[in-house]
């Protein structure tokens, strides 16, 4: 059975007291939570401070980044490698968003050369997907899912997505209050994990796919009753520890 996960990108937010409040917050709020992941991504400044405050309270909770870079080390100014991202503590690694596929001109290959890059250095990906509104109403969204996927199948092979964790996010669904319904975003998963076992069955039975966009602890459990999706990642929402933790409970009841 694969193990829901689910993840909070904390995006551009934060402040050392604000870390610290929301960390309190979520480890008192999913204590004797069991059946679920839940990881966090703060904004990487604060790596440090969620490492040492995870560990003090001896945390369940599972820390991860918003971003790597494809160099190792030297003169790359303003870079991040994955070795200094593991220094932290960091596993789940989110790359692709949308957010720097548009601000920041991310291709598939760029991010797939990510993907590649984590994979060697132990860590998890957490790859997001997903259409834009005008892909969405052409009738593209799988064809885009398809294409940012095979920039990895097509060069890793399919088996690099084992241990790795694809977010189907629609990027109308981002930050808009506008979700999917979980019925379409069920049907797009599927969909997803159909193109995965068109290369490998076993591959993707055992991929976790989560969905993103607009994810609340009001429609969370809509979306965890559906087959595919296990698990979600959460912008906004994770920022406050109770509705965090209220979609966290909601994955590990839908999924116990
Ligand atoms: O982009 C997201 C998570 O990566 C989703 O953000 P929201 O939950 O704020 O819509």
């Amino acid at each position: 059975m694969r193990r829901p996960l689910v993840m909070g990108n904390w995006k551009l937010n934060g402040s050392k007291a604000m870390v610290a409040d929301l960390i309190k917050g979520l480890d008192a709020q999913l204590a004797g939570v069991e059946g679920v992941d839940a990881a966090i991504a703060p904004p990487v400044m604060y790596l440090d401070l969620a490492e040492q405050l995870l560990g003090k309270a001896e945390s369940k909770i599972l820390l991860g980044s918003q971003n790597v870079d494809v160099n190792a080390s030297g003169a790359f100014t303003g870079d991040i490698s994955p070795e200094m991202l593991k220094d932290f503590g960091a596993t789940h690694i989110i790359i692709g968003h949308s957010e720097r596929r548009d601000y920041h001109a991310e291709s598939d290959e760029y991010v797939a050369k990510k993907f590649a890059f984590l994979k060697e250095h132990g860590l998890v990906p957490v790859l997001c997907i997903g259409e834009s509104e005008a892909q969405n109403e052409a009738g593209e969204t799988v064809a885009v899912c398809a294409r940012q996927l095979d920039a990895v199948i097509n060069t890793q092979g399919v088996e690099a997505l084992n241990g790795a964790v694809i977010a189907y996010e629609p990027i109308w669904a981002i930050g808009t209050g506008k979700a999917a319904t979980a019925e379409d975003a069920q049907r797009i998963h599927a969909e997803i994990r159909a193109h995965i076992a068109a290369k490998s069955e076993e591959v993707a039975k055992n991929v976790v796919i989560q969905y993103g966009g607009s994810v609340k602890p009001e429609n969370a459990e809509a979306y965890f009753a559906q087959p595919d999706i296990d698990g979600a990642l959460v912008g906004g929402a994770a920022l406050n520890a109770e509705s965090f933790a209220a979609i966290a409970k909601a994955a590990a009841v839908a999924k116990a």
